[in-house]
C-alpha cells in the first residue's frame, strides 16, 4: 500500500481483515488503522525465555518445554488429557480439555512440546491447565524477541487474529516514509523526556523483554505517559477551540443600570456578601462586551449563586433581552421560579416556569409568550431547549448545577441558543466544587468565578457519624426537635439508579414515621410524585405547614428552607462524598444551629468510616472534593456520576491525573508555535465531534 496516510485507511485494507472481522472490531471503536494502532494491550507476557521446570511455583504464568514422555485420556470427573513433558530438570503433566483423539495421538512419545500458561496445583503436584501450545523441533522456535501483547478483545476476534492485524498495520504505518505525523513539538517532547509517536507505539505493542510488564501497564513508561499526555491535550485544546469559536460570535452588550441595580438590591432582605459582590462585577464586565460571556460560577452550597444569577438577569433585562433559566430538577427549578417571581414582582418583569410536565395550553401560551417578547424571563429543565422553544430575543443562559449535564450537553445548549446573528451570554453555577486538576479537564472552556464566602452568621453543621441500630433514637430526637418549632428532613438513598426502589424505600419511611411520631406533620417527596404534588408538599414545608419531610435524593441540590436544622441521611455510605456535603447543604441555611446525623448501614468496614469522618471533620466543599478524590481516585469521581463525561481512549483518570497539571502550558505553548498541530490532535483523538469544535 502507498497510501500518503494509510493510518487513515479502513482495517479492510489489511490482509486477513474481511467486512465480516471489519464489522466485529467495529464494537471495539477499531475503524481505521490508526483506531488500531491506539489499541493498546491491556497487558504482556513474557515468551521471551524458558522456565526449566525445577523452578515452577504455582501462580507463575511462564514458558515451558520439554518432550513428551506419554498421552492419557482422563475420564474421572471431566473428561481431559494428561501430557506428561519433561526437561532436564524435571517433570510437569500439562492437561488439557475439548481434545480431540487427533489432537491427543500428535502428543506422541518423544515429541518436543512447547506451551505457554498458568502454573497450578494438581491432583499429583504441580500442573499447566489447558496451555497455548506448540510442536517444535527446537526449543529456540518458540522464543519471542519482545513481550507479546494480550490486547481486549471482541466476540469473534481471536488475540492471534488482532497481533496479526496490528503487527500489519504496525509495519504500514510506522514506515520511515508513510509514518503517522507527530504533531507533538519536538521540544516538548524533549521537556517531558517523551519518545516519538514512532517510538512510542512500536514500544506499547511490542516491548523488549527487558521491561516488565508492570512497569508498562501500571503507567510509568514514557511510551504509555506520553500518549495519554496527547490524549490529555488533544482535550483540553478541544475545549479551548470551542470556548474560542463561541468568543468569536457577537452577542449582545448589555447595559449597566445603576439606579434599576440599586433599587433591586434594596429590596432584598440581605445585603451581598463581597464575593457575591466580586462575581457580579465580572460578570457585569463580560456582558458589556460584544462577545459571549462563558463563565463558570463555583460556589460552595449555600453560598448565595441564585442572587448572583438574578443580578446577571436584571443585566439582560434591562438591555432589552430575554433570559433562560435551567435547572437539573423540577424542583430546584420551581423553587428558582419563586425566587425570581418574587425578586423580579416590582421591576414589572413577566417571569415564566416550563417544564416537561407542562401540558396543552398553558404550554402553548408559555411557548408563544417566549417567541413574541411578552415573557423576559423563563425558568425550566431541559425542555426549555427542545426544538418547540423560541425566544424573541434571548440575551442570557443560565444553566445551574451544570455537573449534571455534562460538557457535551453544555455545548450542545450553546449552539441552541443561538438567535438572530447574536449569541447569548452564558452563566453557568454549580454548587460541587472540582478540584483544579480535574476543572482543567471539565471546565478548560469556561471563565471560572468563584463565590469562596458563605453569607454572614453561618454556623457550621454539627455532624455525626451513628449506626442504624440507633434509629429509634435518632426518631426520638425529632419529636424533641420539631418541639422546638424546628423543621427536619429525612433523607432514603439506596441505589442510585433504582429510582422505584428508592421511592418505595422513602414511602416505607413516611408511613413508618407517621406511626413513630403522631405529634410530628409527616411530608414525602420523591422523583415520583407529579410536579404538583411535590410543589405542594415543598411549599407546604417551606410555609411550615409540615415538620418533617422524608425524600429521596431529589432534594440534593438547590432546596433552601433555612429553618430546617436537621437532617439525617440513612446509608450514607452508598453516596460520594461530595454529594454527601450537597445534600447536608440543606440545612444550615439560616444562623441557627444545624446538625447533620449519617445513620449508616452497620456494619461499616473501617474505611468507610473514615470517609464519613470526614464530613464530620469538615464544612469546606472544596476540602472535600480534594479528600474524595484522594480516598476514590479521580475516575470515581468524574466517571460514574457525571453523564456525558469525557471517553478517552488510553487515559485512565485513575492512573493518569498527575499528567493533568502539564496540559495548560503544553496547550499554550501550541497555540503559540505550533497552531497547525490543533486541528489534527483534536481529530486524532476525538473526531469531528460538533460538540467540541464548532458551536
Ligand atoms: N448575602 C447574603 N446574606 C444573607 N443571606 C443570603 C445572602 N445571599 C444569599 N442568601 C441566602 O442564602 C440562602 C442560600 O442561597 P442560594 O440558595 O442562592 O445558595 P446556593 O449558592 O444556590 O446554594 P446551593 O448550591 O445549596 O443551592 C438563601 O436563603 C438566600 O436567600
Amino acid at each position: 500500500m502507498n497510501h500518503p496516510e494509510p493510518h487513515k485507511q479502513p482495517v479492510t485494507t489489511l490482509t486477513g481483515i474481511g467486512s465480516q472481522s471489519a464489522a466485529r472490531l467495529e464494537k471495539l471503536g477499531i475503524h481505521t488503522l490508526q483506531d488500531l494502532l491506539f489499541h493498546l494491550p491491556l497487558r504482556y507476557q513474557d515468551r521471551s525465555r524458558i522456565t526449566a521446570i525445577s523452578q515452577l511455583s504455582p501462580g507463575m504464568t511462564t514458558l515451558v518445554c520439554g518432550s513428551v514422555e506419554f498421552t492419557d485420556s482422563i475420564q474421572r470427573g471431566r473428561p481431559s488429557v494428561i501430557c506428561r513433558i519433561a526437561d532436564d530438570s524435571g517433570s510437569l503433566s500439562i492437561r488439557f480439555f475439548h481434545f480431540s483423539v487427533q489432537q491427543s495421538q500428535q502428543l506422541k512419545p518423544g515429541t518436543l512440546l512447547g506451551c505457554f500458561g498458568e502454573i497450578r496445583y494438581g491432583y499429583n503436584g504441580l500442573e499447566m491447565v489447558h496451555p497455548e501450545y506448540k510442536i517444535v523441533s527446537a526449543a529456540e522456535q518458540l522464543l519471542e524477541s519482545t513481550l507479546t501483547p494480550v490486547y481486549p478483545l471482541t466476540e469473534g476476534i481471536s488475540q492471534s487474529a488482532l497481533r496479526k492485524a496490528i503487527k500489519q498495520a504496525l509495519a504500514l504505518c510506522l514506515a520511515s516514509d508513510n509514518a503517522i505525523k507527530d504533531w507533538l513539538p519536538a521540544n516538548l517532547l524533549t521537556e517531558h523526556a517523551y519518545p516519538s509517536l514512532n517510538d512510542a507505539l512500536q514500544t506499547l505493542h511490542n516491548p523488549p523483554p527487558h521491561m516488565s510488564a508492570e512497569i508498562i501497564s501500571g503507567g510509568s513508561l514514557p511510551a504509555l505517559k506520553r500518549l495519554v499526555f496527547e490524549e490529555f491535550l488533544a482535550h483540553h485544546l478541544a475545549l479551548l477551540q470551542g470556548k474560542l469559536a463561541y468568543k468569536s460570535w457577537q452577542s449582545p452588550i448589555f447595559k449597566i443600570d445603576q439606579a434599576a441595580k440599586r433599587a433591586f438590591l434594596k429590596s432584598l432582605p440581605f445585603q451581598l456578601t463581597s464575593a457575591q459582590q466580586r462575581v457580579s462585577t465580572e460578570i457585569e464586565a463580560d456582558c458589556h462586551l460584544a462577545q459571549p460571556m462563558l463563565r463558570l460560577v463555583q460556589g460552595d452550597v449555600g453560598s448565595g449563586k441564585t442572587v448572583v444569577a438574578a443580578l446577571a438577569s436584571l443585566l439582560a433585562l434591562n438591555s432589552g433581552y430575554q433570559v433562560a433559566i435551567m435547572a437539573p430538577t423540577e424542583l430546584l427549578a420551581e423553587q428558582h421560579f419563586r425566587n425570581f417571581s418574587l425578586w423580579f414582582a416590582e421591576t414589572g418583569h413577566q417571569v415564566l416556569f416550563l417544564t416537561g410536565q407542562l401540558k396543552g395550553k398553558s404550554r402553548q401560551a408559555t411557548l408563544d409568550a417566549l417567541a413574541d417578547g411578552s415573557a423576559n424571563i423563563v425558568i425550566g429543565t431541559h425542555a426549555l431547549f427542545q426544538d418547540s422553544v423560541h425566544f424573541h430575543k434571548l440575551g442570557l443562559i443560565v444553566i445551574d448545577e451544570q455537573h449534571r449535564f455534562g460538557v457535551h450537553q453544555r455545548l450542545a445548549l450553546r449552539e441552541k441558543g443561538q438567535h438572530g446573528g447574536l449569541r447569548p451570554h452564558q452563566l453557568i453555577m454549580t454548587a460541587t466544587p472540582i478540584p483544579r486538576t480535574l476543572a482543567m479537564l471539565q471546565y478548560s472552556d469556561l471563565d471560572i468565578s468563584i463565590i469562596d464566602e458563605l453569607p454572614p452568621g453561618r454556623k457550621p453543621i454539627a455532624t455525626s457519624v451513628i449506626s442504624s441500630e440507633r434509629r429509634e433514637e435518632v426518631i426520638g430526637r425529632i419529636e424533641h426537635w420539631v418541639a422546638q418549632q424546628r423543621q427536619a428532613y429525612w433523607v432514603c438513598t439506596l441505589i442510585e439508579e433504582s429510582e422505584a426502589l428508592q421511592c418505595e424505600a422513602a414511602e416505607k419511611t413516611a408511613a413508618y414515621l407517621c406511626q413513630a411520631l403522631p405529634n410530628v406533620r409527616v411530608g414525602l417527596v420523591h422523583g415520583r410524585m407529579k410536579a404538583a404534588e411535590k410543589d405542594a408538599v415543598m411549599q407546604a414545608f417551606k410555609n411550615r405547614d409540615c415538620d418533617l419531610l422524608v425524600a429521596t435524593t431529589v432534594i440534593e441540590v438547590g432546596v433552601d428552607v433555612p429553618n430546617a436544622g436537621l437532617m439525617i441521611i440513612e446509608n450514607p455510605e452508598r453516596l460520594g462524598l461530595s454529594q454527601l456535603h450537597q445534600l447536608r447543604g440543606r440545612v444550615g441555611r439560616g444562623n441557627q444551629d444545624s446538625y447533620c446525623l449519617l445513620l449508616y448501614q452497620a456494619p461499616l468496614s473501617q474505611a468507610g468510616k473514615q470517609r464519613l469522618a470526614i464530613l464530620k471533620e469538615s464544612n469546606d466543599g472544596f476540602v472535600i472534593a480534594e479528600k474524595d478524590l484522594e480516598l476514590r481516585g479521580p475516575g470515581e469521581v468524574m466517571g460514574t456520576r457525571q453523564t456525558g463525561q469525557m471517553q478517552f481512549k488510553i487515559a485512565d483518570l485513575s492512573r493518569d491525573s498527575d499528567l493533568l497539571e502539564l496540559i495548560p502550558a503544553a496547550a499554550q505553548l501550541i497555540h503559540r508555535q505550533h497552531p497547525d498541530a490543533i486541528q489534527p490532535l483534536i481529530q486524532r483523538w476525538i473526531g469531528h465531534s460538533r460538540h467540541y469544535a464548532e458551536v
